[in-house]
């Protein structure tokens, strides 16, 4: 079933098209990989699925309410965030009624950073904590809302190598339990390890497919 489809969707800053009439379907618990070189316009896309641009043509459409969850890149935060993670990951709890946290709301936070591997750091100021530490921290903030679309955009440009995969095994678990994910990234290697389905895109236009029929990198990297 289809969490959200676009349709004949074109974007646009005044004159300048950045996507012309892109149409695509992601179905309830897919990893589809969004993927394409710099300024193809992943990041333009994005700021139509959050409806921050109007669509110059076309639709996109979400089965009715579904949540939307947002993880940016770690580096997008300063080292004097004084926040410590535990209240940077409460930030994002539902229809908080109170300032303080309520019983319900304290156990919300600590099961999301027992699953996300933060309960050892949960009392450090998150400016702090190492890039693979921020990024968890990024994602069990958005986790906490239970979203079913989970979009993670470019989360681990700036990651190690193995803390890379460490993250994107944490988002598959999540995935296993039924959260829908869209991930968008130039690492080819990356998408062909976790994705299920792919949307290509390029200057030219676009394409998409299941994983195994992702077009190899345009710059021949595996
Ligand atoms: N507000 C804006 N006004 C005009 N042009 C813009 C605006 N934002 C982005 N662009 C242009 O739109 C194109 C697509 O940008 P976008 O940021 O969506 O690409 P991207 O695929 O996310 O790139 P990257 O991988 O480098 O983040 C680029 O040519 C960019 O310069």
């Amino acid at each position: 079933m289809a969490l959200l489809t676009v349709k004949n969707l074109t974007l646009a800053y005044g004159e300048h098209e950045i996507i012309h009439d892109l149409s695509f379907d992601l179905n309830q618990g897919e990893f589809l990989i969004v993927i394409g070189e710099n300024g193809v316009g992943k990041t333009t896309l994005v700021r139509a699925l959050f409806n921050q641009l109007k669509p110059r043509h076309g639709e996109i459409n979400f089965q009715s309410g579904t949540q939307l969850g947002y993880v940016p890149q770690f580096r997008n935060l300063a080292r004097d965030y004084p926040l410590s993670v535990r209240d940077f990951v409460a930030l994002n709890l539902p229809m908080r009624l109170t300032p303080w946290l309520s019983k319900k709301e304290r156990s919300q936070v600590e099961r999301i950073l027992t699953q996300t591997n933060l309960t050892r750091i949960a009392d450090r100021p998150l400016g702090l904590a190492s890039g693979g530490e921020k990024q968890r921290a990024y994602l069990a903030q958005a986790l906490l809302a239970s979203p079913q679309l989970l979009i993670l955009d470019e989360s681990t440009a700036s990651l190690d190598n193995e803390v890379k995969y460490e993250l994107l095994d944490l988002v598959t678990k999540f995935q296993q339990q039924g959260v829908t994910v869209m991930f968008i990234t130039h690492d080819w290697d990356l998408a062909k390890h976790y994705g299920t389905r792919f949307l290509h895109l390029t200057t030219k236009g676009y394409s998409t497919g299941v994983i195994a029929d992702l077009p190899a990198s345009p710059k021949g990297e595996e």
